[in-house]
């Protein structure tokens, strides 16, 4: 008798405690919420101890180098997430809708959030855009799946917006944000995303919310803040936006890597015998190497 649950309940490694909505709902300290869109970066961000990890469709502009995030499919999504899944051990996954899927019914928005759980194995959704996405919300809530809000400068508006400009700087826009920000929370999004807003909206906002607020661009007044990994790290080539503050140079570090391995293999000096494997003891793949016994000569 081996049921998966007894299985887990006699393995060694204690399970480790993943997070969920409701504890991020209820948090009193400052949240984080980092992207990843690959295994290593989960496990990096992960073991760091971030509450969420974001499959942002800036994967779009990072991973694929495009201009914008439009081009981003709910099958590239998918794939993302999967990895960045089996990558992590607490963090909540959150994985983004991209555009134009959940904005042409609900039967499709239901389908396509659908499947970044299922497929995708994400914990919750997230899409942008504020009261008149509530219809789409509530399909999607309808069907178990957590929500993620996102206002302020949505990147799936950019060709509306005009770029990727700060949003809420004159009254209606200020409004504007402040009103989707309490229609969203009635609608039931367990959190929203506040990007690129003048600090003091981003204060009102949170201010006014019990749900927490992720902060990008948006001050420190938020209950959390959202950077993209790669710009933190130092990992953009300065293709960053103004808010983001670099806390390492992996750019540089791994760049100085990359060339002291080249040197090394132009040298010579990489491999040695001892990253190599031994050699064979059969005759006939001595052989092969015509012959040459110099080679095994040197192993120790
Ligand atoms: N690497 C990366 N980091 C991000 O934060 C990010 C992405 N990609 N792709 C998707 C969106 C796009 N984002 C962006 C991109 C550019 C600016 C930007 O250049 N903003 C101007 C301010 C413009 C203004 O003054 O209104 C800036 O100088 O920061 C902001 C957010 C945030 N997201
Ligand atoms: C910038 C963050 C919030 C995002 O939506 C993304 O990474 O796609
Ligand atoms: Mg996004």
């Amino acid at each position: 008798m081996s049921s998966p649950l007894q299985e887990s309940t006699n393995s060694k490694k204690p399970p480790v405690r993943k997070k969920t909505v409701p504890g991020i709902v209820a948090s009193r300290e400052k949240l984080t919420m980092l992207t990843a869109y690959d295994y290593w970066t989960a496990q990096l961000v992960d073991r760091a101890g971030t509450d969420m990890i974001l499959v942002g469709d800036s994967l779009g502009m990072v991973v694929q180098g495009k201009e914008d995030t439009l081009e981003v499919t709910v099958d590239e999504m998918v794939y993302h997430c999967r990895a960045v899944n089996r990558g992590r051990q607490q963090a909540l996954v959150v994985g983004d809708m991209p555009y134009l899927s959940y904005h042409i019914s609900r039967e499709e928005t239901v389908r396509n959030a659908g499947r970044i759980i299922t497929e995708g194995r994400a914990d919750a959704v997230k899409l942008e855009g504020g009261r008149k996405r509530i219809p789409m919300i509530e399909a999607i809530l309808d069907a178990e799946i957590p929500v993620m809000g996102h206002i302020g400068l949505t990147p799936q508006s950019v060709n509306a917006l005009g770029g990727f400009k700060v949003q809420g700087k004159d009254f209606k826009s200020w409004q504007r944000a402040v009103d989707d920000a309490l229609a969203l929370q009635d609608a039931g999004v367990f959190a929203l995303v506040l990007e690129c807003i003048p600090y003091d909206l981003a204060e009102e906002i949170t201010g006014k919310l019990d749900i927490p607020t992720i902060g990008i661009g948006a001050g420190p007044a938020c209950s959390g803040q959202v950077l993209v990994t790669h710009d933190l790290l130092g990992m953009s080539f300065g293709r960053t936006p103004k808010f983001v503050r670099q806390f390492a140079d992996l750019s540089a570090t791994g760049g100085d890597g990359l060339a002291a391995f080249i040197e090394a293999v132009h040298d010579g000096a990489f491999p040695t015998l001892k990253e190599s494997f031994k050699p064979s003891k059969k005759a006939d793949n001595i052989q092969l190497y015509g012959g040459d016994l110099s080679l095994t000569a040197k192993v120790g």
